[in-house]
């Protein structure tokens, strides 16, 4: 098959390895012309991924249309605050009568229209359905997965065919994928975990203890279990890959950029402090007030999510908002 990939960072290349793997060919679109040189001359992204080499027969191009020519599979990873733009762009090809799946490997949630990732591709490119929209998400970190580590995601879709035949094409002996139709759930679960993720961090920093640790992260479950109810998720989603399986990855993993940013502002850092010297993204920033903002359209209680908030944009201490998550009125643990 030929396979364009819309983003050309750590897992935008690692996800085109696996195609590389899998036998397609892959093309690749960038914004970012310093990124097309680097990619054709060295084959590596050291700042990303060092050590890993990438194959000669991949093409770079920040000329979406020339990317996307021939293409019969489009992949996009691009940070979710671009998405729209992105597809924007994307949306101007024309891809003569066959319309191709699109894989969306971003995670994370549009701030001030408070979208999931396939509702902005789906707003942006009007001769797209949400047949042909799938979701790939679960427990994944581009420096495993490219030194081919086993891992197994999920690909979530409405339309059961399209989620079969994207399981087809990423699957191998290292990468197994799952199909889900529950695409709303599979989203939410992929775009909160990194708020739950950058609490995690903030414990590592402040030192907290193990118990801390898994108390967190069995209560941000519980928090995106609350929302991806209100909002039409089926309750099992939030158990499995993309549910526990990634919120584990990503509050325990040392890969993990949005634990990164919790753990340097556990430490005395602010947020402005470590965007400054942050070269991936941390989804979990902006999803923080989407996450917020949803929640709170659907009058639903994010305890943890909004304490991150505080931190992360009112300045709050993590002690102090700890202390106010611990005080809070007691109730049984089933009530949500
Ligand atoms: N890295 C991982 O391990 C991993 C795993 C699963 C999911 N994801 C998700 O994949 C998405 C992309 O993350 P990543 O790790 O590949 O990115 P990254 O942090 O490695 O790099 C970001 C990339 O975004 C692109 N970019 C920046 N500004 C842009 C703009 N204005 N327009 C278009 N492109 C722009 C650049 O090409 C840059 O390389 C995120 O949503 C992330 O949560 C990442
Ligand atoms: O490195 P993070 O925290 O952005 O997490 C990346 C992936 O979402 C983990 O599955």
């Amino acid at each position: 098959m030929n396979v364009t990939v819309l983003g050309t960072g750590g897992w935008g290349l690692t996800l085109g390895q696996v195609l590389n793997d899998n036998g397609h060919k892959v093309s690749f679109w960038t914004f970012s012309q310093a990124e097309v040189n680097l990619l054709s001359t060295e084959h590596q992204y050291k700042d990303k991924l060092p050590g890993v080499i990438f194959p000669d027969s991949f093409t770079y191009t920040t000329d979406m249309n020339k990317a996307l020519e021939g293409a019969e599979l489009v992949l996009i990873v691009v940070p979710s605050q671009v998405m729209g733009n992105v597809c924007k762009t994307f949306a101007k090809w024309n891809p003569q009568g066959k319309i191709p799946t699109v894989v969306c490997a971003t995670k994370g949630i549009l701030e001030g229209t408070d979208q999931r990732m396939s509702e902005v591709i789906l707003e942006n490119v009007p001769w797209l359905d949400s047949d042909h929209v799938v979701t790939l998400s679960g427990p994944t970190h581009a420096e495993e997965v490219s030194r081919r580590v086993y891992t197994a995601i999920i690909a979530a879709c409405p339309n059961e065919e399209s989620a079969k035949q994207v399981q087809k094409i990423f699957s191998n002996d290292y990468i197994r994928i799952y199909t889900s139709t529950d695409q709303i759930g599979t989203e939410l679960c992929g775009s909160v975990k990194n708020v739950i993720a950058i609490a995690s961090g903030i414990l590592y920093g402040i030192g907290a203890g193990d118990n801390t640790r898994a108390a967190l992260i069995t209560r941000g479950q519980a928090e995106i279990c609350r929302l991806g109810r209100a909002l039409g998720a089926n309750p099992s989603t939030f158990a499995g890959l993309a549910g526990m399986g990634d919120l584990i990855v990503t509050c325990l993993s040392q890969h993990s950029r949005n634990r990164y940013v919790g753990e340097c502002i556990g430490k005395g850092e602010t947020l402005s402090q470590v965007m400054s010297h942050m070269k991936m993204i941390a989804e979990g920033v902006p999803t923080c007030k989407s996450a917020k903002a949803l929640a709170d359209s659907v009058h639903v209680e994010l305890p943890i999510v909004n304490a991150v908030y505080e931190v992360l944009f009112n300045d709050k201490k993590p002690a102090e908002v700890i202390q106010e998550l611990m005080n809070r009125d007691l109730k049984p643990e089933a009530e949500y």
